[in-house]
């Protein structure tokens, strides 16, 4: 008998469907080579739930992901749905299921080959062959503390939100980042702003003695934020694993963007709870969606990751092999597009990495 994973999609909203459904394309090929199976169940999720059932994360469909082996998210969010506020808007849908499955840690890789050096807005020799992979906290930090409120009117009225780590939510997350390390160049990077809050002075003291205490095999060093992110664009190379708090990785992760020249091609895996979700980096970017215009690369590698996760290494490799691929044969979508490529829409790059990769296999 063939092992059998149930796999949640949730495609979500603008971009989102399309890029899903060419992993999905790639998933069931190389699954079937390698001799295993994947049973999908389709939820709404963000604007697609708010229009179906008026709750951008039902109950329901939480209960579906928790029951399941792995969770694959397209995106989720949009103009239509921008008007609404707190709990309402799709991206609570989003920070709703994270906590839910207890995925504190998100891994987001950033690997550049040689091939798409050229299509970097920065040099190629800064960017040729990058490697680099943060630890972004997820489920804690200024997206969930409290309190959070609005008051007043006028001029006076204020809003506040407010940023909270434990030293618990620290360790738990810089041991995601050290064990990271240890499997790749033994480097951690530690991002905070230190110099000004409170919570990363916390932070920064926790890391340096978890490091101390249980890590001190690794190189450990720190970088304020704003530092951090002009170093990321100058000099990359300088970075194995960076280890940092929710919204300092979500900044620093588009910024790492910027090296293979296009936020569709980053993938991450959310995970530390019982079931991960396998999300791209990218939103549901409603300026090209329904145009066959998205690059599915961030979501397949998503996918691939998950794979990875599910002891299904061989299928995963095979899938970024295929990528490369497709890659080095020139082959982009417009995000991308230099003259000397070859242009190819959403779907066009989904079937070109399925037959790379079960070639691969
Ligand atoms: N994980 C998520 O669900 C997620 C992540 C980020 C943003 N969002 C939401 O998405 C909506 C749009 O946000 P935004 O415009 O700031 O960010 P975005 O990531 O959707 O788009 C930013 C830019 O990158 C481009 N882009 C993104 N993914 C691409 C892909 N796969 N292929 C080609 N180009 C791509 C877009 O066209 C746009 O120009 C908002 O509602 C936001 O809250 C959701
Ligand atoms: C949509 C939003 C809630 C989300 C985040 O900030 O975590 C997104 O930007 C991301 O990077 O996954
Ligand atoms: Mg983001």
């Amino acid at each position: 008998m063939s092992k059998t994973y149930k796999i949640t999609l949730l495609p979500g909203d603008g971009i989102g469907p399309e890029v899903i459904a060419e992993s999905v394309k790639v998933l069931d090929a190389v699954s079937e080579k390698a001799g295993f199976a994947l049973e999908y169940t389709q939820q709404n999720a963000g604007g697609a739930a708010i229009d179906a059932h008026n709750d951008p994360m039902p109950d329901s469909v939480v209960e579906t992901c928790k029951a399941s082996d792995a969770v694959l998210l397209g995106a989720v969010g949009g103009p239509k749905w921008d008007a609404l506020t707190g709990a309402m808007r799709p991206e609570s849908g989003l920070l709703k299921i994270r906590k839910e499955l207890g995925a504190f840690a998100n891994l987001r890789p950033v690997t550049v080959p040689a091939s798409l050096a050229e299509n970097s807005p920065l040099r190629p020799e800064t960017v040729a062959g990058l490697d680099l992979f943060t630890v972004r906290e997820l489920t804690g930090g200024i997206y969930f503390g409290q309190p959070v409120g609005t008051e007043g009117e006028g001029d006076d009225k204020k809003a506040w939100n407010t940023m909270v780590y434990s030293v618990g939510e620290i360790k738990r997350v810089a041991r995601v980042a050290f064990e990271w390390a240890r499997k790749r160049r033994n480097k951690v990077t530690s991002v905070d702003k230190a110099n000004v809050l409170e919570v990363s002075r916390l932070w920064r003291d926790t890391v340096i003695e978890l490091h101390q205490a249980e890590y001190s095999d690794v190189e450990l060093d720190h970088l304020y934020i704003d530092n951090a992110a002009m170093q990321m664009v100058v000099n990359p190379r300088q970075f194995d694993v960076i280890l940092t708090g929710n919204i300092f990785g979500d900044i620093l992760s588009d910024a790492s963007a910027t090296l293979g020249g296009s936020l569709g091609l980053l993938p991450s895996a959310s995970v530390g709870g019982p079931v991960g979700i396998f999300e791209p980096v990218h939103g549901s970017a409603p300026d090209i969606a329904g145009q066959g215009k998205a690059n599915p690369i961030a979501m397949i590698l998503s996918a691939a990751m998950m794979l990875d996760t599910l002891g299904e290494e061989a299928a995963a490799n095979a899938i970024r092999a295929g990528v490369e691929k497709v890659l080095n044969d020139g082959y982009r979508s417009g995000d991308l597009w230099r003259e000397g490529n070859t242009l190819a829409s959403t779907t066009e790059l989904g079937d070109l990495v399925k037959e790379a990769a079960l070639a691969a296999m």
